[in-house]
């Protein structure tokens, strides 16, 4: 198949650095007025001085409607929503719930959920605006048991933490490593090489498993990979660590003589442990004021604690000592991009230690979990993977190898992605706290209420996609048969303007080679008899476990 793909455009080109594929033709200019009518509006709020820029006043001006008239669901006095969120199965079915909320209230309503008090917004053009309206310092909403955490720990944090020009100073300094086209072209190799180390250990787990099954029940376990989440964690870790340190970390162990040398792998993995006991943990007190957890010392704030103490002591001691190891052999390690972090300018190591740690906090699990489902629904829709070996084999030849210069022509593999994350994005919802008033859906927001674009619901919205439920990674590839321009704003997995991701590129760039090189080397079936749901830990994980059956290409 061939084609170019729709809608590359989740960044806001404008604002950031030397970015490739230049698709913004079809989206906005935040100056511009695209808005629907009733949008226009920009009333001057009495707690917020300075009107928007585009502020002007018309006839649709009576229309505005007040604050406290946005919808809101039935609630009770003292427990208020609570109930019928548990109902839903609590902060781990958020999504769902909102989904539902939307059917019933519409594209914005207005919820206290817990101590949190959100403006739930679906809606595409709604979104734009939001994102239009977010100004120089764009900011976003801290889950509360973090900040508390920060507070009492005095622990300096990384970008996603920063607000207002400190934020600024360090988001361009870092645009300028992980979203600049030259630099990230600089490492393809070496995310290349640690996909080949992947397969390479993957080849190996699925013969053992058949080979130890062949006695037992050979068609039950035969290719099975059970461990998919923990190998993508360490594929993940493997390629930011790679690419930060310019030296391999040891995470996706290759053979046994690698194997003996290290011991990382242990480290890594109770690593991994302690971030997603630290994400079940937030996920938790999403309904609980986080203070009050604090104040009472509640067993769902000691684990956090713990896990939190954890996860940042390992990934600060892993950080620190990665630094060393670069440092001791110049040689290898000035091919990092540490080298580049620690040039910036009024930079110490200990600002760049927490800048890295809170990377991999923010890149190891989200990395791994968009792939798990786009490995998860290839294996469910196999059509696709016939489609993709022969987009591969087309640009590479049969069984050529695959490098960077390929990926441009691999539209169907980008489309994978982009459909995985229309149907799963990774979060669900994009918080902002505007500093100015807006008008949303005819309603007057005030400056600093707390928005949450609910990207769950917009991506299975039938208005913006058709056969919603479908996986149609078609959908993206622009070609002779489809000339659609897609509503852009209406899938958001990586944000959008100049807070959107920092690590898209590198994402982007992981999952392509992955994919394309798995569909290329194995058969994808599914492992598990039932399909999975997603349940949330801050992120959208699977409920269950997902394993998958991998059979080589060879044999089928
Ligand atoms: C498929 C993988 C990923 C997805 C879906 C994803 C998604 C997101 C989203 C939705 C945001 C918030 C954007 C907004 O508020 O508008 C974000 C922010 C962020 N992401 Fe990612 N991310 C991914 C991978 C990564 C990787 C690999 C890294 C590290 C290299 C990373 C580092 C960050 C950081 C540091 C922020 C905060 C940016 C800021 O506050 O300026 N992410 N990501």
């Amino acid at each position: 198949m061939t084609g170019t793909l729709l809608n590359d455009n989740h960044s806001n080109y404008h604002q950031l650095n030397h970015l490739p594929d230049k698709l913004n033709h079809i989206d906005i200019n935040r100056n511009n007025n695209y808005l629907n009518n009733s949008d226009h509006n920009h009333l001057h709020h009495p707690h917020h001085p300075h009107p928007h820029p585009n502020h002007h006043f018309n006839h649709h001006q009576q229309s505005v409607k007040p604050f406290d008239e946005l919808p809101t669901p039935k609630s009770y006095p003292i427990v208020g929503t609570t109930l019928t969120l548990m109902a839903f199965g609590g902060a781990a079915h958020l999504h769902e719930y909102c989904d539902s909320r939307h059917k019933e209230l519409g594209p914005i309503y207005r919820e206290k959920l817990g101590p949190t008090d959100c403006v739930f917004i679906a809606d595409s053009s709604m979104a734009q605006k939001v994102y239009s309206n977010e100004g120089r310092f764009p900011n976003h909403l801290v889950p509360e048991a973090w900040t508390i955490y920060n507070e009492m720990t005095g622990i300096k944090r990384g970008l996603f933490f920063m607000n207002g020009p400190e934020w600024e100073k360090r988001r361009k300094g870092l645009n300028k490593v992980f979203l600049c086209q030259p630099v990230i072209s600089d490492y393809t190799d070496d995310l290349n090489q640690v996909v080949t180390d992947v397969i390479a250990k993957w080849t190996n787990v699925v013969e053992e498993n058949q080979f130890n099954s062949s006695f037992k029940c050979k068609h039950q376990q035969s290719g099975l990979l059970t461990q998919l989440e923990r190998e993508l964690y360490n594929w993940s870790i493997e390629s930011l660590g790679t690419m930060i340190f310019g030296r391999r970390l040891g995470c996706v162990e290759t053979s046994d003589e690698l194997k003996c040398k290290t011991n990382k792998i242990e480290k890594v993995h109770l690593f991994v442990q302690c971030v997603q006991q630290l994400f079940v943990e937030s996920a938790k007190m999403t309904l609980l004021p986080a203070r009050l957890a604090q104040r009472f010392n509640l067993p769902v704030w000691q684990r956090f604690m713990e896990a939190a103490g954890q996860a940042l002591t390992m990934a600060r001691g892993y950080v620190e000592e990665n630094i060393a190891a670069s440092r001791d052999d110049p040689a290898n390690g000035s091919r990092g991009v540490l080298e580049m972090l620690l040039a910036q300018p009024r930079i110490d190591q200990e600002e760049v230690i927490s800048i890295i740690v809170d990377l991999f906090l923010a890149a190891a699990d989200t990395t791994s979990h968009a792939t798990q489902w786009a490995l998860y629904l290839l294996s469910k829709n196999p059509e696709y993977q016939q489609k993709i070996l022969e987009q591969v084999e087309s640009v590479v030849g049969k069984n050529g190898t695959v490098q960077a210069e390929h990926l441009k022509h691999f539209t169907l593999v980008k489309g994978v992605i982009k459909e995985t994350l229309r149907l799963y994005p990774v979060a669900p919802f994009i918080s902002r706290k505007l500093d100015r008033d807006i008008v949303l859906g005819g309603y007057q927001i005030p400056a600093n209420s707390l928005l949450a674009i609910s990207l769950y619901t917009t991506g299975r919205d039938e208005k913006y996609w058709p056969e919603a439920k479908s996986f149609k990674p078609e959908r993206w590839v622009r070609d002779e048969s489809n000339r659609k321009i897609i509503n852009s704003h209406a899938s958001l997995p990586f944000g959008f303007g100049i807070r959107s991701c920092v690590g898209r590129r590198v994402a982007e760039v992981q999952m392509q080679f992955l994919l394309s090189r798995i569909i290329q080397k194995f058969y994808l079936e599914p492992g598990n008899a039932e399909d999975i749901g997603i349940k949330l830990r801050m992120i959208t994980t699977p409920e269950s476990p997902i394993h998958l059956r991998l059979i080589k290409r060879s044999t089928v």
